[in-house]
């Protein structure tokens, strides 16, 4: 008997484009959404967008609470809802790069309140996505959290943000060939759940962004256009999808891993990038995945070395070898890689000298 139901949540409103900050009112009024937002921003973003969205606001009538918050944590998770109730909140909007709309979007869910994204930069796919992202002690956490009504994505601002914001979105998005392989392989060896439409779409996704690389170059709005259009390709796949499976495979572990042991040294989508690039050659071996997705992230200035990122060498084969623990995940790396494989997939692809 067929016995299946699926809820796939999306936004409402996706608006992209020069300027659409302005027309952040319209948006939230097209959706009915009334009283008090709460801005939930981070420090740079607040300056640059959170302070004159509220400034548009305000000559409306509308004065916004605002929260500024520095870390994803649970603890900046608990900060923002205690101030969405202590502030009477009717809503949320999280403004700028992946920390701010993970934190808003999970305080979201929890206060099962409406919810805005305005990214400030194209640095990651949770742009649209309905999970969080959250380092907890030793392990990650990719938990349930409320996808946006409307995003509001401006061109303007995404193309004015530093160029290595826009490459770790491009990379974060070359890193989901991986992510799907691992989904795939943990389909057929762990009877895993798998979607084909959210497979495909994450990487046809992939697949738009390189056949586009030659436009993705610094300072033009074209290419925060095509990046943000990529982004929330992206994060609709995960939506499909109910997990971060589409977009995520051992190449964010790797990553995830990196922020414990090196935190800061480097964004998080470079950090995936650099992991696709072994990942792939652990699934393909010499066949040349690896080295399409090498040169792919070269052609967008994207790093493709431990150097690049800013990390040493056996930072890299200590968060190769452990990672595989950071969550109950299915990849490629299986049970663990021993430190000889390690050193050998990051010397044979460049990633290490
Ligand atoms: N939920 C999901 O599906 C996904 C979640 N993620 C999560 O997102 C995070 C990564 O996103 P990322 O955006 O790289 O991280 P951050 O939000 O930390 O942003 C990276 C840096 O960019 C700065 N910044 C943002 N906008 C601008 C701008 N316009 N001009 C100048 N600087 C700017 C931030 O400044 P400041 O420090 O002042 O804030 C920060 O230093 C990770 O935590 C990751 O796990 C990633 C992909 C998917
Ligand atoms: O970064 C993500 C997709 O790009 C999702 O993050 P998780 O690995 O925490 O699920
Ligand atoms: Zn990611």
């Amino acid at each position: 008997m067929f016995d299946k139901s699926t809820w796939i949540r999306l936004p409402r409103n996706v608006v992209v484009g020069k300027g659409v900050r302005s027309q952040f009112l319209e948006v939230v009024d097209d959706l009915h959404l009334r009283g008090r937002p709460l801005f939930v921003t981070s420090p740079t973003p607040r300056s640059i967008a959170a302070e004159p969205i509220a400034a548009d606001l305000e000559a409306a009538g509308i004065e916004p609470a605002v929260v500024t918050v520095e870390r994803a944590s649970f603890e900046a998770v608990e900060e923002v809802i205690e101030t969405a109730e202590a502030e009477e909140a009717a809503y949320l909007v999280g403004i700028g790069g992946g920390k701010a709309i993970d934190i808003a979007k999970m305080a979201s869910h929890h206060l099962e309140m409406g919810f805005c994204s305005v990214p400030t930069a194209a640095s990651h796919d949770g742009i649209v996505s309905n999970r969080g992202s959250v380092p907890d002690g030793d392990t990650r956490h990719s938990v349930a959290a409320e996808p946006p009504l409307a995003v509001v994505a401006d061109t303007e601002l995404l193309a004015d943000a530093p160029w290595e914001l826009t490459t770790a979105g491009c990379a974060d998005i070359i890193s989901n060939y991986t992510a799907v392989m691992d989904w795939r392989l943990a389909h057929r060896l762990k009877n895993v759940e798998y979607s084909g439409f959210a497979g495909a779409l994450a990487e046809m996704t992939a697949e738009i962004l390189v056949d586009n690389a030659d436009h993705v170059r610094p300072g033009l709005e074209e290419s925060a256009w095509i990046v943000t259009k990529a982004l929330v390709s992206s994060g609709v796949a995960m939506s499909i999808a109910g997990s971060s499976r589409p977009a995520s495979g051992a190449e964010h572990l790797f990553s995830h891993q990196l922020d414990r042991l090196a935190p800061d040294a480097a964004l998080h989508g470079h950090q995936v990038g650099v992991g696709s690039i072994m990942t792939a050659y652990l699934h393909d071996g010499e066949r040349g995945l690896w080295q399409d997705i090498r040169d792919a992230l070269d052609s967008i200035d994207a790093p493709t070395t431990a150097a690049e990122l800013g990390i040493d060498d056996e930072t890299v084969i200590e968060a190769l070898t452990t990672c595989h623990a950071i969550r109950d995940r299915y990849t490629i790396l299986g049970d663990g890689m021993n430190e000889e494989a390690a050193r050998e997939v990051a010397t044979t692809t460049g990633v290490i000298s």
